[in-house]
């Protein structure tokens, strides 16, 4: 369809200034830019909707005539004078919601040149922002003629000729007079769950956004228009990019998903139907990995996780992290990587990554040197943490590198990426649960040896985790016939298609569950969208501080209190510090998550009592100390256990000791485990302290068998 700007204004002039004079007259123009909402347009003029199809085809020369008329339409309501003419000089369209012309960024190729589209898709790499000449402004050297000329291809060099009859000649710009926007170089991925083989490699789109106030990393619906670059200079071969002037931060995927919940009656009822079964929460859990056997409270706390706490925000509007972190150490070959891998696709905002193959800003957010268009080629590149972000972290091998361990301690705690370099000085958003997995330090565990000494992650950041499971594989003939026989069924299923007992949906009280039911389970308690007030609330654009959440009642406020207190008791004395405030707040933010996963509006004692139970599950197995039979939470969070503590101080006494005794100031190693013996601290003990006391610089040994204190 040839465009002809007279026939469009034609048919739609009359109608265009009347809206854009309601639009003019309700909000001002941002950034000399009037965004034309294509879609509120036709709301007003549905007998105009075939503007939509011209603005796809052509958007570049719809711009024009769409300037005229808002020209016109401001002068009309502000009256012309040099400022104005000055300031419209410098004006531009966006165009928003346009209708049918929806894209996934694998089916932008060269047939839709020169159209408008829309995509969404996950920043991977963004650009500082920088000038764009917009509007160049040309004078005439030979008759002073000026023009204004708008530019729609960054590469092609912009020219003018002279308007005037008599002179023709070629224009040169006004740089001054010139009018500019910002602009950032943006690429684009395709999200994973838009793509139709999740394992295929995501396509990306390199987008020039216009007017950027500075966009580093999240889900973008983005609106632009589709343009080539020459890519050799002898062969007529083009690279393909978008020209934007309209991105949006997409809502987040639950927020989207939560809508076409509560618009679904039918569904809400079976999700409240559910939410009233008494173990529902087991029987989900169970089923979030079906091919995993067994671990059954391992596959409660990562159900509990996925569902997260509420949603709190202080006076000062930082929010309150929401999310548990969970570390799985496991002897090899027992599910974790499947266990991960499991979790990483459950929704999009999930992401995997194993730290055999991602570096430390691979996890959080790199700035790196690379070939861009515009900008000095630094780029902010997203890590996972970031693409994670209202969504799970799923890190696999965790410590196999300790340097990838320092840049994980900021994101888990403070939930941002802070980046600072080549001159790009950005927060990124890393609001993520972390779901982190790992064999202990010499492959499998040791029995003699307590679980933290075989964990190798460094005590500030083990101590992020709310709950740590070290899962052991101890041959056990029943359950290994029973893990025998699923990973059988599992694989019979997975050949026939024929999904019925270990792959298949589970029927609970007459309520078939399958997969996409648990993801629905899942967004409807993670977003309290089980209240009904708060349904209007997700009707339009999401304000957080407004959702209703279930509050801790009086009965789980005392009972996580009195636990608290009690455990801490456990520390008077000489005895070892059982918890710290970590450990009250996990059992604050567990018991909400228990709450709202079967749908309550109250956190009860209940919740109370299974987040407590849960806790202590994880003490048990990872502070408890076998020597003393008591808890310790410096054991259980990379610190040495009191009871060590204890004899390292003995050890230092003994040596202290014999070396003011002995004629060259040195304790031998013989007498040193002699007078500890009467401490009951065995000769193992005595070697293991010395190494990690001369590993400290507690003590020096200038000879084989002899030490000193430093
Ligand atoms: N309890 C279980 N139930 C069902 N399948 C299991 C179980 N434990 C292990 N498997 C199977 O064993 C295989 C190994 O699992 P996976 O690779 O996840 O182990 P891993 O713990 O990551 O091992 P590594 O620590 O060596 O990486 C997978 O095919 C998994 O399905």
């Amino acid at each position: 369809m040839e465009f002809d700007e007279e026939v469009f204004l034609t048919l739609y002039g009359d109608k265009l200034k009347k809206y854009m004079k309601d639009q003019i007259s309700q909000k001002m123009v941002k950034n000399n830019v009037f965004e034309f909402d294509i879609g509120e347009f036709l709301k007003n003029y549905s007998d105009s909707c075939d503007i939509n199809d011209q603005i796809i085809e052509n958007p570049k020369l719809v711009e024009d005539p769409l300037l005229y008329v808002f020209k016109e339409s401001y002068i009309d309501l502000f009256g012309e004078d040099e400022h104005v003419k000055k300031e419209l000089e410098k004006t531009q369209i966006a165009f928003k919601n346009p209708l049918g012309c929806d894209k996934k960024i694998d089916e932008i190729t060269s047939s839709e040149m020169n159209r408008l589209v829309k995509f969404e898709g996950n920043i991977i790499k963004a650009a500082k922002v920088c000038a764009l000449l917009k509007k160049a402004c040309f004078v005439c050297r030979a008759c002073g003629e000026i023009s204004y000329k708008t530019i729609h291809d960054y590469f092609e060099q912009p020219r003018s000729y002279c308007k005037n009859q008599n002179c023709r000649s070629e224009m040169s710009i006004d740089y001054d007079s010139s009018a500019y926007v910002n602009i950032q170089e943006l690429e684009i991925q395709q999200p994973i769950d838009l793509m139709r083989n999740p394992d295929d490699p995501p396509r990306s789109i390199r987008v020039f956004l216009e007017n950027s106030d500075g966009i580093y990393s999240g889900r973008v619906d983005v609106v632009g228009t589709v343009m080539k670059k020459l890519t050799r200079p002898n062969m007529p071969v083009f690279e393909i990019y978008a020209k934007s002037n309209h991105v949006k931060l997409g809502e987040s995927f639950q927020k989207i998903e939560v809508k076409d919940i509560i618009n679904n009656y039918d569904l809400i009822n079976t999700l409240d139907e559910l939410g009233k079964k008494e173990n529902i929460i087991d029987i989900l859990s169970n089923y979030l990995i079906p091919q995993i056997k067994g671990y059954d409270l391992v596959k409660k706390s990562i159900f509990l996780q996925q569902v997260k706490a509420c949603t709190k925000f202080l006076p000062d509007g930082s929010e309150l992290r929401k999310d548990s972190h969970i570390l799985l150490i496991t002897d090899p070959g027992i599910g974790k990587s499947t266990m991960l891998r499991k979790i990483s696709r459950l929704f999009p905002q999930n992401s995997y990554a194993s730290v055999t193959t991602a570096t430390g800003g691979g996890l959080t957010a790199n700035v790196v040197r690379e070939a861009t268009e515009i900008g000095d080629g630094w780029v902010v590149k997203p890590g996972v943490f970031v693409r994670a972000n209202e969504g799970t972290a799923c890190i696999d091998e965790l410590t196999v590198d300790k340097n990838v361990m320092k840049y994980i301690l900021e994101a888990m705690e403070s939930q941002t990426i802070h980046v600072n370099k080549g001159g790009i000085n950005v927060k990124l958003p890393a609001r993520c649960a972390v779901l982190a997995a790992c064999n202990p330090k010499r492959g499998r565990f040791d029995r003699n040896m307590g679980v933290v000494e075989q964990i190798g992650i460094p005590a500030p950041l083990l101590s992020r985790f709310d709950l740590i499971f070290p899962l052991k594989d101890s041959p056990d003939r029943r359950r290994d016939a029973e893990i025998a026989e699923h990973i059988l069924d599992t694989h019979v299923e997975t050949a026939t298609k024929n999904y019925s007992k270990v792959l298949g949906s589970i029927k609970v009280d007459g309520i078939t569950v399958d997969e996409n039911l648990i993801k629905n389970y899942i967004i409807y308690a993670r977003t309290c969208a089980y209240f009904d007030e708060n349904h209007h609330l997700y009707a339009g654009e999401v304000d957080e501080r407004k959702i209703k959440s279930p509050p801790l009642s009086k009965g789980a406020k005392k009972l996580i209190r009195d636990y608290y207190v009690d455990m801490r008791k456990l520390g008077e004395g000489n005895n070892p510090v059982p918890v710290t405030a970590r450990q009250l707040e996990a059992a604050i933010r567990i018991s909400e998550m228990h709450a709202k996963a079967r749908l309550s509006r109250k956190v009860e004692e209940k919740d109370a009592k299974i987040a407590i139970d849960i806790i202590e599950e994880c003490l048990r197995q990872v502070a408890y100390d076998p020597e003393t039979g008591k808890f310790d939470i410096d054991k259980g969070m990379g610190e040495i256990p009191k009871s060590k503590v204890d004899k390292m101080d003995k050890i230092v006494d003994i040596i202290r000791e014999l070396s003011v005794l002995s004629s060259n100031g040195l304790a031998d190693e013989c007498d040193i485990v002699e007078k500890a013996s009467e401490f009951q601290i065995s000769e193992k003990d005595v070697s293991d302290m010395l190494s990690k006391l001369k590993k400290s610089a507690d003590v020096f040994s200038p000879k084989y068998g002899y030490y000193r204190l430093t």
